[in-house]
């Protein structure tokens, strides 16, 4: 489904304001209290709330989803050149997906230690990132590095690729 978002110019507190209102708009739908927008040069082109219990998709958090829907409207994996204004910081999920999309900047509101406050485990998995494997709460165990490693043979050696 195509979006039409407003032509109209808005500030960085207009622009936050959408995202803390699509944070509100979510929680009476009974989705997650996250709503996150992103702009191009200030005008909008893509917004979203969290739909992680409404679509049962653990990863549909409200950043995720905008991005999805920014990549889509542009008709390009490459955000350089917009900015995310979300009504939360953004979890290392979130986070790690805005520097896959190259989006310039981040702007939010509430923050990590707010969402733990309400029972997100954003703040805890914070935590966790700086930890060796080992001492993390989620076992990793290496498995067939030996056979995994043709396919990125394969990919250094192909000279047509589309690198992201
Ligand atoms: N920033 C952010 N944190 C979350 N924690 C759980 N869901 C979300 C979300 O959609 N956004």
């Amino acid at each position: 489904m195509k979006k039409y978002f407003e032509i109209r110019k808005m500030n960085n507190e207009q622009l936050m304001r959408r995202a803390i209102a699509l944070s509100e708009e979510s929680v009476s739908r009974g989705g997650g209290p996250f709503g996150a927008v992103i702009a191009q040069a200030g005008r909008i082109v893509a917004e979203a709330s969290n739909s992680v219990t409404i679509d049962n998709d653990p990863t549909a958090h409200a950043e995720v989803n905008c991005i999805r829907q920014a990549a889509a409207h542009l008709g390009t994996f490459d955000l350089s050149g917009c900015e995310i204004y979300t009504s939360c910081e953004p979890c290392p999920m979130c986070l790690g997906a805005i520097y896959w999309a190259r989006l310039d900047r981040i702007y939010y509101a509430n923050d990590r230690k707010d969402a733990a406050r309400i029972g997100f485990d954003d703040d805890f998995i914070y935590q966790e990132m700086p930890l060796n494997p080992e001492n993390r709460s989620k076992q990793m165990t290496i498995l067939l590095p030996e056979e995994a490693v043709r396919a990125f043979r394969m990919w250094e050696e192909r000279i047509d690729k589309t690198a992201y």
